[in-house]
């Protein structure tokens, strides 16, 4: 079984892992998870230095309640191992692994992560994992990838390289993405982890981030990689519940609890048939709506 443990994950946000600045801050802006990067935002000359800045950083910084994640240097990179090793000591929560075309690169970084635990005597099977799909391969792959290991909590589709291995580019209405961001949805939801779309790099264009932020809500995902601290709060309006939502998963949950004192699972509301998928779509919203503080204790909308 892969790891489910539902938590928010709508905003993962990539802080380069050489700049001091933007790591010592990177927690005030409310991120659900903040992805330290050791990769392609570090140059050769800076790998190692930035390793040890992120190592600090994970140590002696309080995050608060983000989740806190590493994206690691590639498998056919001399950086991997020690990126893998420093993470683990210092307990990072997911380590992501970039430009993953098979099931066999998780297996191989799952191998040196419990290897990494059990050296620094951390609990085996403490460190969750995570893949970024980045190519053809990848999306060809993407069932395995998601199913490799019972630590993934999720899989990420990575439009710039993506792009750039099928011969394109991004374009505004996003149709290079639409293949790839099915299949890494699907492949996601059948393995029962999380699925985390592209980042979006013109940050002037407020209106294009909206509008593709609201496209893959729509389709399902789990949230974004994100870039600048400012996408954030724009995520998160797109992901908060209404509250017509809210009011109306409300009374879905009331109305079958009526139907299941009656001994049915099945009931009209509204003119609507309400049923089990019904009822686990309301409860995901009211999930949501506590975890956004949208109502309180008894289940109440108290707005923002
Ligand atoms: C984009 C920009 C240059 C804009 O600069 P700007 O100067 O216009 O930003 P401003 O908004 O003015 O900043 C206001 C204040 O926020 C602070 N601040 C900004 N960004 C912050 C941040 N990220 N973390 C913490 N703090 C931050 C800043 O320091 C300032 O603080 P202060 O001075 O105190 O006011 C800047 O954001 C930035 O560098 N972003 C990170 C870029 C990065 O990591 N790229 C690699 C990952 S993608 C990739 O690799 C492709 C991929 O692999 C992806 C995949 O796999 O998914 C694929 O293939 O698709
Ligand atoms: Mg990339």
């Amino acid at each position: 079984m892969a790891n489910t443990t539902e938590r928010l994950r709508r905003t993962m946000m990539f802080v380069p892992g050489n700049n001091p600045a933007m790591i010592k801050d990177a927690g005030i802006f409310g991120a659900d998870s903040i992805m330290f990067d050791l990769e392609d935002a570090v140059s050769m000359a800076e790998k190692d230095a930035a390793r040890y800045l992120v190592y600090e950083a994970i140590t002696t910084i309080d995050y608060g309640d983000a989740e806190l994640v590493v994206r690691i240097n590639g498998l056919d990179t001399p950086y991997y191992q020690n990126d893998i090793k420093a993470m683990v000591k210092a307990g990072i929560d997911v380590i992501r692994l970039p430009k993953v075309e098979t099931a066999a690169m998780i297996h191989e970084l799952e191998s040196l992560v419990a290897t990494a635990e059990a050296e620094f005597g951390c609990e085996i099977g403490s460190t969750n994992l995570m893949a970024a799909i980045e190519s053809a391969k990848g999306v060809v792959n993407a069932n395995e990838i998601a199913a490799a290991s019972d630590r993934m909590i999720g899989i990420a589709l990575s439009a710039e390289d993506y792009t750039t291995d099928m011969k394109t580019h991004r374009y505004p209405d996003g149709q290079e993405l639409l293949y790839a961001r099915n299949v890494i949805l699907h492949a996601a939801r059948a393995a029962g982890i999380a699925a985390f779309d592209t980042v979006f790099t013109n940050m002037d264009d407020e209106e294009g981030f909206y509008r593709e932020t609201e496209l893959i809500h729509q389709l399902g995902f789990d949230g974004k990689s994100l870039v600048n601290p400012r996408q954030i709060a724009m995520v998160n309006k797109v992901y908060q519940p209404t509250e017509k939502e809210i009011r109306n998963a409300q009374q879905v949950i009331m109305a079958i609890e009526q139907a299941r004192l009656k001994g049915s699972g099945v009931i009209s509301m509204n003119g609507q048939m309400v049923d089990r998928p019904v009822v686990l779509r309301a409860e995901r919203v009211m999930r949501l709506a506590q975890a956004t503080n949208l109502v309180n204790s008894e289940g109440e909308y108290i707005g923002k």
